[in-house]
């Protein structure tokens, strides 16, 4: 079993598995006559596969407590995955790159705690895990592909990651 330690969700530390959806330090702008301020294109909805369409959707995760175990990971072929949190939960995010063996590099593991405020969106075939709302039930609202075809792939990871901590949220 190793420990894989949090670190606190950046744009920066994210951008290699997809976008950060959040209001904080975002570029908008004025529109409904200066009413409501824009924030453009957080992120970037992929759907790919014969019939494949974006749909919305709503998650309540239930409350996880730490420390939490890591077994699996999975990722979506056919599209991207947004999740954006609409009861203010924290969760906790695992993504890894794709390894040569088309499996997950479990040596560039990495987890993040996400701030209620802030959303996730996984590019398309990003290896993650699912949801994981820390400390309290969560609603989401999920952006993400509907329609036929395989979209799931789910890979038992060689070994438990256990995360123990998560650092203050800001
Ligand atoms: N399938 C679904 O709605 N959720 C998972 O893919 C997940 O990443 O939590
Ligand atoms: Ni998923």
């Amino acid at each position: 079993m190793t420990t894989l330690t949090l670190e606190l969700l950046t744009k920066e530390a994210f951008a290699p598995f997809g976008d950060v959806i959040q209001i904080d330090g975002s570029e908008w702008f004025p529109i409904n006559n200066g009413t409501t301020k824009r924030y453009h294109n957080l992120g970037r909805v992929e759907v790919t596969g014969e019939g494949g369409l974006p749909i919305i959707s709503m998650c309540r995760g239930d409350a996880f407590q730490l420390p939490v175990e890591v077994k699996m990971l999975e990722r979506h072929p056919l599209g991207s995955q947004a999740f954006i949190p609409s009861s203010g939960a924290p969760f906790i995010v695992v993504v890894a790159p794709n390894g040569a063996d088309d499996k997950p590099d479990e040596s560039q593991l990495k987890g993040f705690i996400v701030r209620g405020d802030q959303g996730v969106n996984y590019h398309r075939g990003t290896w993650h895990h699912p949801l994981v709302t820390l400390g309290c039930e969560g609603d989401f609202i999920v952006v993400d592909r509907g329609g036929p075809g395989h979209n799931c792939d789910e890979v038992q990871l060689s070994q438990v990651y256990l995360i123990e901590s998560a650092p203050a949220l800001a």
